[in-house]
């Protein structure tokens, strides 16, 4: 019987040589054909003329050859064979490398079909290398020829006539499962009609439609999937009840300082998890600064008061020591043992770690990666916290859970994010956002400043570090590099000596070994290196408050993202800080980032300007990785869809709180096939 999930052996035209091929592509059934969608399209439109032409089209028009061919050989051995042609509009080079042979078939005065893509040759447009048909020429309305992505041994027109094929036979067997009130709502077309428009297009308008209708429904897939596991995890993962909160009072009130309102109410919410068998997954969204960590260690401290063990992930070995040292300092005083896991262990001490985490004599590991080594075993592991930095996707969260009983997992991200994007990245998890700054923060004092006033800049700097602060100077690279006009971070601290000379100045970059790297770090923090001159290594979670200014060199080339975690490491303390941008050069959109910058320190607001002004993948660095692979839809071109899918989502969790889909049975099923394919459930 005839099934979606069969084989693309079954195909007609498809052999085994072909199915090994497009099993190279990750295509396997038939269902993978059919959303084995073209990369791009070729349209045929003969009511195109020369004249609308623009550099970088692709387009194929039917033109009349108004010169002979001429062909010539460069000293480099290739030949070049040039012909000019022409319609009513006016006329465009075409340049085959070669194919002098071509030259017998272009005749004066024929008609030809040209498609390619344009490109700007000496100064003019020109077709370089296009397709050329030579007969029975017909001019024709919009036709749109789909473009796939192909592999070696299967070519363009292979898997046309392959496609051709299966959307014939199948697109109309595929059963629709958005249901029919939602769609009408929501303006989108049958699957059937989407399927067969976004690979053989009827016209541009249904082309339109049908890719409305796919990049909606991958969103309303993934996003109704996530909000599924969410539930099931909170049904299903049975957790320990961490119910005991001896001695967390007193811990809190011995803090040097008061916690935030923010902060309590999160710690509320982490307490109501803990204290349920149901597994917590929570996100905590924090702008840089707001004391992330503290609420970490105050999670950590319930759970071993309730005798289980914590684990605390860090993105960096300079960060997991930092780390370290603070919830050290904090707990050692309660007796509790504290232990820090890195790379750069040595043996025999790694050995006896290792040991006293599986015999439970250490309470708290703090580490890199290596946490999730199979060789780290817990006694009794209950509470996972890890860094949003490690871009951890579903899969990668079930290894850290099945470290223990389904320990409790809380994801900490220092980057602020707009909702609809927190919703689609993190849909599996609850979200908490810390979104008030410790009291008496002041506002950071942001300006950006041009090259030529640097000197001005040093001035603020020696006022700072006359008055016993520290300062971060930023530069973008650690060797000097001519294509990439920046400035090195040695030659920069050479500058700096002779401008800074009572000062000790101290250098920072990802190509220093971890003992270097801690030994600055140590010595800063001491404030024995009073102008720390770093690469970004200090963008994350460096937390030093007696550094009170930064000046971030070529702050043009920086990303909003990276300028607001740059500009974070200062304003942690009581004191006024200073962020100077320094920049060389400006163009519309640096400019535009600048002035955000100056105007405003919120992170969350300047999350969603970076959304606005970035490109795709660009976004806050975050790279779209394991359940973000979209075949279609794109979570940062199609934010506005991406919105409208999550408030229809909304609509149905309304009426529909546990998720059953019972009302939509084809839509249940479809549900169920996704969370099957994710690991962990
Ligand atoms: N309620 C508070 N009042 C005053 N200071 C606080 C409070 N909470 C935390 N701090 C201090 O504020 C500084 C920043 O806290 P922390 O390092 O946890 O920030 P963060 O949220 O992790 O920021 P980042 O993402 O930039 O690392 C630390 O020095 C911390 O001790």
């Amino acid at each position: 019987m005839f099934n979606l999930k069969n084989s693309i052996g079954e195909i007609r035209g498809i052999g085994p040589k072909k199915t090994s091929k497009f099993i190279r592509l990750n295509k396997f059934t038939i269902a993978d054909l059919l959303y084995y969608f073209p990369r791009d399209y070729i349209i045929k439109d003969d009511s195109k003329k020369i004249k609308d032409l623009n550099e970088n089209d692709v387009v194929s028009i039917v033109v009349e050859v108004a010169t002979q061919c001429v062909s010539k050989r460069t000293y480099k051995g290739l030949t070049i064979t040039k012909f000019l042609v022409s319609d009513d509009t006016g006329s465009i080079w075409v340049t085959i490398f070669n194919r002098s042979y071509i030259s017998k078939q272009v005749k004066l005065g024929d008609d030809i079909r040209i498609s390619g893509k344009v490109t700007r040759g000496s100064g003019s447009l020109e077709f370089t290398n296009p397709n050329i048909e030579f007969n029975n020429i017909s001019r024709e309305v919009s036709l749109i020829t789909p473009v796939y992505s192909t592999t070696e041994g299967l070519t363009q027109a292979d898997i046309l006539k392959i496609q051709k094929e299966v959307i014939d036979k199948y697109s109309k067997e595929v059963k629709e499962f958005i249901p029919d009130d939602i769609r009408a709502e929501e303006k989108l077309c049958n699957i059937g009609f989407a399927l067969e428009n976004i690979h053989f297009p009827s016209s541009i308008k249904n082309l339109k439609l049908a890719r409305y209708r796919l990049i909606f429904e991958e969103f309303f897939l993934l996003q109704l999937s996530l909000m599924k596991m969410k539930k099931h995890t909170l049904n299903e993962f049975i957790g320990k009840a961490l119910i005991n909160n001896e001695g967390i009072d007193s811990f809190i009130s011995s803090l040097p300082f008061e916690l935030t309102e923010s902060q309590l109410k999160i710690l509320d919410e982490i307490f109501l998890d803990l204290e349920s068998t149901k597994s917590m997954n929570r996100l905590v969204q924090g702008d840089v600064g707001s004391g992330k960590t503290i609420v970490a260690i105050i999670a950590l401290l319930k759970c071993i008061i309730n005798n289980c063990q914590g684990a605390f992930m860090a993105p960096t070995e300079i960060l997991a020591e930092q780390h370290f040292n603070i919830i050290e300092s904090l707990l050692k005083p309660l007796d509790i043992n504290v232990g820090l896991l890195t790379g750069k262990l040595k043996k025999s001490s790694k050995e006896e770690l290792l040991q006293n985490i599986k015999n439970g004599d250490v309470q708290v590991v703090v580490g890199t990666h290596a946490l999730i080594q199979e060789n780290v075993v817990f006694k009794d592991l209950a509470l996972v916290i890890t860094d949003e930095q490690h871009r951890f996707g579903v899969r990668q969260r079930a290894i850290l859970s099945n470290k223990g009983d389904n320990p409790h997992v809380l994801v900490m991200s220092a980057t602020p994010i707009p909702r609809t994007l927190a919703l689609i990245l993190y849909g599996d998890l609850d979200i908490s956002i810390i979104d008030q700054l410790p009291k008496g923060r002041k506002k950071i004092k942001t300006k950006a400043v041009s090259m030529e006033n640097k000197y001005r800049v040093y001035d603020s700097i020696k006022k700072e570090l006359d008055l016993g602060r520290q300062a971060y100077v930023v530069c973008p690279l650690v060797e000097e590099s001519e294509a990439i006009d920046a400035q090195s971070v040695t030659e920069k601290v050479e500058e700096l000596k002779i401008y800074f000379p009572k000062y000790e100045i101290g250098i920072l970059h990802g190509k220093m070994n971890s003992a270097e790297k801690d030994e600055i770090m140590l010595r800063f923090k001491n404030n024995e290196i009073h102008i720390l001159v770093a690469t970004t290594v200090i963008e994350v979670g460096i937390d030093v408050p007696n550094s009170t200014i930064i000046l971030i060199e070529n702050a043009e080339r920086f990303g909003l993202a990276q300028l607001h975690q740059l500009r974070g490491r200062v304003g942690r303390g009581s004191e006024q800080s200073y962020c100077f941008l320094l920049y060389k050069s400006k163009n519309k959109i640096s400019e535009q980032r600048l002035k955000i910058m100056e105007e405003t320190t919120d992170g969350f607001i300047i999350s969603e300007k970076d959304l606005e002004l970035r490109g795709p993948g660009d976004f806050f660095g975050i790279r779209q990785h394991g359940i973000m692979e979209f075949k279609i839809a794109n979570v940062f071109k199609h934010i506005k869809i991406l919105k409208k899918v999550q408030n229809r989502v909304e609509l149905i969790l309304k009426e529909d709180p546990l998720l059953t889909l019972e009302k939509y049975p084809a839509l249940g099923s479809v549900i169920k096939d996704k969370l099957l394919n994710f690991d962990g459930i």
